[in-house]
């Protein structure tokens, strides 16, 4: 692209420019104040609307009611969306050659007092898609692209673009959109949460988040290419284009962990998008929170596929035969005897069936009490003068009857087919090395000590697919069922109180109410969340993201897993599982892989479920690495695999990374010196309009095995650092693993003992690739001497 007339903030310095642009502005701003004013009455009339359905309590039929609970649950929504697109609502305009003019923004608002003509586009409508493909050499029917910049509801500065090939003089990076907005955003501080790029999205970027929904798409990049950020767009783009279909099965995005789930969750609500369901791999098992922590190898063990066969082999294992025939005494009658045979050839029968285990109980039940019950029809009507039988099938039938209420009986046969659940079933083979030993045959007899263990202590992330294959194992019997409904229950609660947080959100514009005489009243003080639960109860109603976060056999509409390269065998099992249609958007970097069983390459980790039929698309420019910073990082980029390439970084920070040795026993001094002078430089801005301004955060990152002693360390001399599990990331430092620091980005970055974080693990280096990447501008090594 090539732009003729940039007219950017202080770009010009001519007395007639500058008064010109000073009016363009405020033409702008009346613009955007008009539209602001829309978005007003818009939300109040979505409150307005909202306190009515609430209002008109739980009469009526079960249709009504079911109507009025979707209407409770499309308003909440509306007040909600239309306040988390405050912040830059317009941020566009598109001036056509052929004299039209259409502003761009987070929403679509339209006139509805004439002719319902847009006044701000979607940015995801087919027709704003020019402002961001359209270059000079393709301007695609525009003339001009305007970049308007606001902050609060104010204008505060534009950016043209004039798409004239004849005028337009070359930049050198005729390959961006938009270039001066997008550098601002792109040196503009860091907050700790990610900020959406719905004002600067790239070509490249935009064909990915704008492919067709069905099928398998991998989006491949090294660092800072854009690729979460590509996935929380796509998805409101889907949830936009497709929005029937896709509110009914719902979208989730799966993310490496919870800190980082907390990182990107406020782009999508800031896209005006509500109903994407984030997840850890970790936490879709509905019930269990996986938190405890394991060893890397035991993770790895437990992500290999074969580990599907080993519990296989488990729930087998538990379908139990007797070495020795089973007496059982009943009260008040005879004593039976189950002996090995008889149970073997049960067992037989019922396993050709092909039913889960717990399904297959029942008919386990029948095979057996079927077999006991013509021991007692043998001797009960047996033909004293030796000929057949005397019992009619009736009393036979009435005996199995009797049998089968007999506890004893029951008590054998849960020994023999227990009803499990996942939980047990797992826990049940760690603890028992013999239950190990009978299940995995196939492991070394390392790799089984590794399985071992003591039962209690919760699970780690690594159980999570395990216990969802077992789920598939077992199939779901009533317990499991049972506790579905409890979990449906408890998030009905969080959904009542929410919509009333909502609607304690937006009092200010509480309405009159006429029939009450004029008071004003709040839709809380009309309704408490007891009752707005016990009206959910009545009708089953909830978000599709709440239903399918309570459901294991849920089937999304759509998938995106970020950071997929960290996904096991087993993980992908699970997720594949969640999604039988196969339309997913993978996205991830293959040499960014840090766990032991992640993905070496996507061929091998989809070849299973989709074969060949999957797309990739890359992304080849870095927009948050500086190339100071990525020339460091590509040198551990070729000792990961000479054929790698680093992508190309957007542009330079004018800052040389620096790398440090430093005695061991110094290395904790040295280290609070750096953060220190790190943070007050970051806190007092670089004098270039550089953080300063609230924005700006320094990471620490550290060997996991170090991490509790430098924590320590930096804590007793700098007490506001954030360090933990689920350090805050709003802190304006932060000290964090590399594990922690995947996905997220700060300004400054100082790494300390890369040694220590490449010898932790055999995928060390892409550690350190993954650690030296997560700078926007600075970079420090502090390295220990010895
Ligand atoms: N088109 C864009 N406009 C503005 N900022 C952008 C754009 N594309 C990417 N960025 C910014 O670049 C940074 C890196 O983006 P993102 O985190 O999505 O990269 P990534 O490919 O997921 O990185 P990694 O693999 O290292 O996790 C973010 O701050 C993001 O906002």
């Amino acid at each position: 692209m090539r732009d003729s007339k940039r007219r950017g903030d202080g770009l010009s310095t001519h007395p007639d420019e500058l008064r010109q642009h000073d009016d363009e502005i405020g033409r702008e701003q009346e613009y955007v104040s008009m539209l602001y004013g829309r978005l007003d009455a818009m939300r109040e009339q979505a409150a307005r609307r909202l306190t009515g359905e609430l209002r008109a309590g739980g009469g009526g039929t079960q249709q009504d009611r079911s109507q009025r609970d979707s209407a409770v649950q499309m308003y909440a929504d509306q007040v909600e969306q239309f306040s988390a697109v405050e912040q830059g609502l317009a941020f566009g305009r598109l001036d056509g050659a052929d004299g039209s003019r259409h502003y761009i923004g987070r929403i679509g608002i339209f006139d509805t007092d004439g002719d319902y003509d847009p006044l701000l586009m979607d940015w995801r409508a087919p027709a704003a898609r020019p402002f961001y493909l359209a270059t000079a050499a393709n301007p695609q029917g525009i003339r001009m692209r305007r970049h308007l910049r606001t902050r609060e509801r104010k204008v505060t500065g534009l950016n043209d673009e004039v798409l004239d090939i004849e005028t337009a003089s070359p930049t050198g990076h005729e390959e961006l959109t938009g270039e001066a907005s997008l550098l601002a955003a792109l040196s503009a501080g860091r907050t700790g949460r990610m900020r959406d790029i719905v004002e600067t999205i790239q070509a490249e970027q935009d064909r990915i988040i704008r492919a067709n929904l069905p099928g398998v798409l991998v989006v491949q990049g090294g660092p800072g290419t854009g690729k979460t950020a590509v996935a929380l767009h796509r998805a409101a783009y889907l949830l936009y284009t497709h929005r029937q279909q896709l509110s009914t099965r719902g979208v989730l995005l799966v993310g490496p962990n919870a800190t980082f789930l907390r990182y990107i969750s406020q782009v999508l609500p800031t896209l005006a998008e509500t109903g994407v369901l984030l997840s850890t791999p970790g936490d879709l098992f509905p019930g269990v929170t996986a938190r405890r922590a394991e060893p890397a190898r035991t993770a790895a063990l437990k992500g290999r596929a074969v580990l599907a066969e080993v519990l296989a082999a488990a729930v087998r294992d538990r379908q139990w035969v007797p070495d020795e025939p089973i007496e059982i005494e009943l009260p008040q009658r005879e004593v039976l005897r189950l002996d090995p045979e008889t149970v073997r050839q049960a067992r037989d029968r019922v396993r050709r069936t092909d039913r889960p285990h717990n399904l297959a109980r029942a008919l386990f039940d029948i095979e057996i009490v079927h077999a006991l019950a013509d021991q007692v029809a043998e001797r009960i009507g047996a033909d004293p003068l030796g000929g057949d039988n005397l019992l009619e099938e009736a009393d036979r039938a009435e005996i199995r009857r009797e049998l089968r209420e007999e506890p004893e009986i029951t008590a054998v046969l849960d020994e023999l087919w227990p009803v499990l659940t996942p939980q047990r079933l797992l826990a049940d083979l760690y603890a028992a090395p013999e239950r190990i030993a009978a299940a995995a045959p196939m492991l070394t007899d390392d790799e089984r000590a590794l399985l071992h263990r003591a039962p209690g202590g919760g699970w780690t992330p690594a159980d999570v697919p395990l216990l969802d294959e077992a789920a598939e194992l077992l199939g779901e019997d009533e317990r499991a069922a049972a506790a579905r409904r409890e979990r449906i229950r408890s998030f009905q609660r969080e959904y009542a109180e929410g919509v009333l947080e909502i609607a304690r959100g937006s009092r200010s514009i509480d309405v009159e109410d006429e029939a009450e005489g004029g008071e004003i009243l709040g839709v809380t003080d009309l309704i408490d969340a007891d009752r707005l639960l016990e009206r959910q109860e009545e009708t089953d109603r909830l978000t599709t993201a709440q239903r399918a976060a309570a459901d294991r056999r849920w089937a999304f509409g759509h998938v995106i897993v970020d950071e997929a390269q960290e996904l096991t065998p087993m993980a992908w099992r699970l997720l594949m599982r969640r999604c039988p249609s196969r339309s997913m958007t993978i996205v991830g970097d293959v040499a960014q892989t840090g766990a032991l069983a992640g993905t070496p390459s996507w061929g091998e980790a989809l070849e299973p479920y989709v074969a060949r039929r999957w797309r990739l698309e890359e992304l080849t420019v870095s927009y948050r690495t500086p190339a100071e910073i990525m020339a460091v990082a590509a040198e551990v980029l070729a000792g990961i695999d000479p054929e790698l390439r680093p992508p190309r970084s957007v542009r330079h920070s004018g800052v040389k990374p620096w790398d440090r040795t430093v005695t061991a026993d110094r290395l904790g001094a040295e280290l609070v010196a750096a953060a220190r002078a790190e943070a007050a430089d970051l806190a007092g801005g670089d004098g270039d309009g550089h953080p300063g301004d609230g924005g700006g955060r320094l990471g620490v990152i550290v060997p996991a095995g170090r991490a509790d002693e430098l924590a320590g360390v930096v804590l007793a001399a700098m007490p506001e650092v954030a360090v933990g599990e689920q350090p805050e990331l709003e802190s304006r430092v932060v000290l964090l693993t590399v594990g922690q620091a995947k996905g997220l980005e700060f300004d400054s970055v100082l790494v300390v003992d890369p040694d220590g974080i490449v010898a932790e693990s055999p995928r060390g280096r892409s550690d350190l690739y993954v650690a030296l990447t997560r700078a926007t501008r600075r970079l420090g090594v502090l390295r220990p001497a010895g």
